[in-house]
């Protein structure tokens, strides 16, 4: 059965005078769309409601959860700091919406993919805080944001073994695109770090008790279509997805047979 994964957009409130426009608007890259549908699920983009039983309810109906990237950042303050550099700041619409239903999947153990800015919101869920410029913050640190196309990648990353990550793709080194300014500072309560960049920078953090639940800070909807491991991270998330939708047991990723 094809599982249906819920997809969530970014949202301008239409008040923020460097992005102009002043109807509120959703907005979301066709990539993250494409990767779910090519790959066999069925995509379901999700309105950002405030009401938290309509949440419950849309959760009612999806079989995964896909947070996607975002261009602005979360609000620091939302992890406890006063913004201390210039950035676009996440609609509060759409950060209040994602990190409330980053904490129902753990609950009702809803297979969950983060990216990027995704995996960020994951983090600042479940407790962690982040690097509020990478730049400014950290010594001797990779160019995170790459200068060449999004479809070529930039540096390595190192996985944990016997992590879900390792599991997936069967590597302990893999090859990612890069774009983001911000990072994992401290991991959130329930989450381990399963992958880094050479420069100690986070790159992946899963919930090791969860069926799936990944966040990933690279952009694998921009590499799937010519890079295997990258194509493993969305069939493995599906396959768990499909798996709560036929209401088997979703077991924790014994191998990639599972
Ligand atoms: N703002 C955060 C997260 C970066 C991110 O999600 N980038 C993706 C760009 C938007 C998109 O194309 O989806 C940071 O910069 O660290």
């Amino acid at each position: 059965m094809k599982p249906v994964i819920g997809v969530t957009p970014d949202f301008n409130a239409g008040d923020r005078k460097e992005w102009g426009g002043k109807e509120p608007t959703y907005f979301l890259r066709a990539r993250y769309i494409r990767a779910i549908e090519e790959l066999g699920g069925v995509p379901v983009i999700l309105p950002l409601v405030a009401d938290r039983a309509a949440r419950r309810r849309l959760l009612q109906g999806i079989d995964g959860l896909l947070l996607t990237g975002s261009g602005p950042d979360l609000d620091p303050t939302l992890y406890g700091e006063s913004q201390r550099y210039r950035f676009p700041i996440v609609a509060q619409r759409r950060s209040s919406f994602e990190l409330d239903l980053v904490l129902l999947a753990i609950r009702k153990q809803i297979p969950t993919l983060a990216i990027c800015g995704g995996m960020q919101t994951m983090n600042v869920a479940c407790g962690g805080t982040l690097y509020q410029d990478l730049t400014a913050q950290v010594n001797d640190v990779l160019q995170h944001r790459q200068q060449i196309p999004a479809v070529q990648v930039s540096h390595s990353i190192t996985i944990t073994p016997g992590s879900l990550l390792d599991r997936i793709v069967k590597r302990t080194r893999m090859n990612v695109n890069s774009s983001h300014h911000q990072s994992v500072k401290s991991v959130g309560r329930t989450l381990v770090a399963s992958a880094a960049a050479p420069d100690g920078i986070v790159e992946a953090i899963e919930h090791p008790r969860h069926p799936f639940f990944l966040g990933i800070q690279w952009h694998p909807e921009f590499l799937f279509e010519r890079h295997l491991l990258h194509r493993r991270l969305f069939q493995t998330f599906l396959r768990a997805a499909s798996r709560r939708a036929s209401h088997q047991p979703s077991p924790a990723i014994r191998g990639t047979n599972s």
